[in-house]
């Protein structure tokens, strides 16, 4: 790919907290497809996350929306210039509806495609519940309004930090059909994920972190046929991928959908 037809570049980018800096020379580049980040656990994936749209102060480096300087925006600003973010933990609302999760993102939302009821048809899970508050919801049904409320900005490029988390198998199914759908639709997603099953679903560049940069990039086939990769990339032990390992400790917290 060329310079000119990147649509998200990161070039040298540093970011972290106080005196400690995380994100430490990080380069990437990506256009319309999904692109996996994955790497052990403090490797700074949500640094990196948090930094793109504008949560996180960058301290040195660029980051190029289509061509455009996005780093020193506020993160209302990044989003409006189209990063849309959809955050690890889902940062809901407890007490605002599912509706009213949508509307508040609604207002602020500029293109045509995703709509309220867009959203409704692609998760019927989520109009079922649309009278429900953000508490009341399955983990499921969080992560679906958590990513629900990112389309609703009709963003070229969507930012997700660990979508799988937590996710029932058959939700995981229609996360990776979101986001099949989405590439097939011209939308980037850039998502991290801990979890190198449900990486390699989501999508076929695999980008690795190690201490703040992207080190390596495989092919999902590739990682999922090298344990000696996961190994040195990932932190997987002896269990094999395919039994959907997670590439970190801190994730068998028990399906919650
Ligand atoms: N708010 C914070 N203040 C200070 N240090 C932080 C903060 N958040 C993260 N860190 C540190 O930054 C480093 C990278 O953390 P980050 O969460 O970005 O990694 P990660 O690759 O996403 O890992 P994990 O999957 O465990 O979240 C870690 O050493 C972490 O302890």
């Amino acid at each position: 790919m060329s310079t000119n037809d990147a649509l998200l570049e990161v070039r040298d980018l540093r970011a972290g907290y106080g005196a400690s800096l995380v994100l430490d020379g990080l380069s990437l580049r990506m256009g319309a497809e999904s692109v996996a980040v994955v790497g052990r656990n403090g490797m700074g994936k949500t640094t990196l996350c948090d930094t793109l749209v504008g949560f996180l102060p960058a301290s040195g480096g660029e980051i190029r929306l289509a061509g455009r300087r996005v780093d020193g925006l506020a993160p209302e600003k990044v989003a409006l210039a189209g990063i849309a973010y959809v955050p690890q933990g889902r940062r809901l609302f407890p007490s605002l509806t599912v509706d009213e999760h949508l509307a508040m993102m609604a207002r602020r939302a500029r293109g045509r495609r995703w709509t309220p009821d867009a959203v409704y048809e692609l998760f019927p899970r989520l109009a079922e519940r649309r009278h429900h508050g953000g508490a009341d919801l399955s983990g499921g049904e969080q992560q679906m309004l958590a990513v629900g409320r990112a389309l609703l900005l009709n963003a070229p490029l969507v930012v997700m930090d660990e979508p799988s988390e937590g996710l029932a198998p058959t939700i995981v199914d229609v996360l990776v059909d979101v986001v099949g759908q989405l590439v097939a639709e011209g939308v980037a997603v850039l998502v991290v994920e801990q979890n190198l099953r449900a990486a390699v679903r989501l999508a076929n560049r695999q980008l690795v972190m190690v201490s703040g940069r992207i080190e390596a990039e495989f092919t999902g086939d590739e990682l999922l046929d090298r344990p000696e990769l996961q190994r040195r990339y990932l932190g997987v032990g002896s269990a094999p991928a395919s039994a959907g390992v997670a590439a970190g400790s801190r994730h068998e917290e028990g399906e919650r959908t």
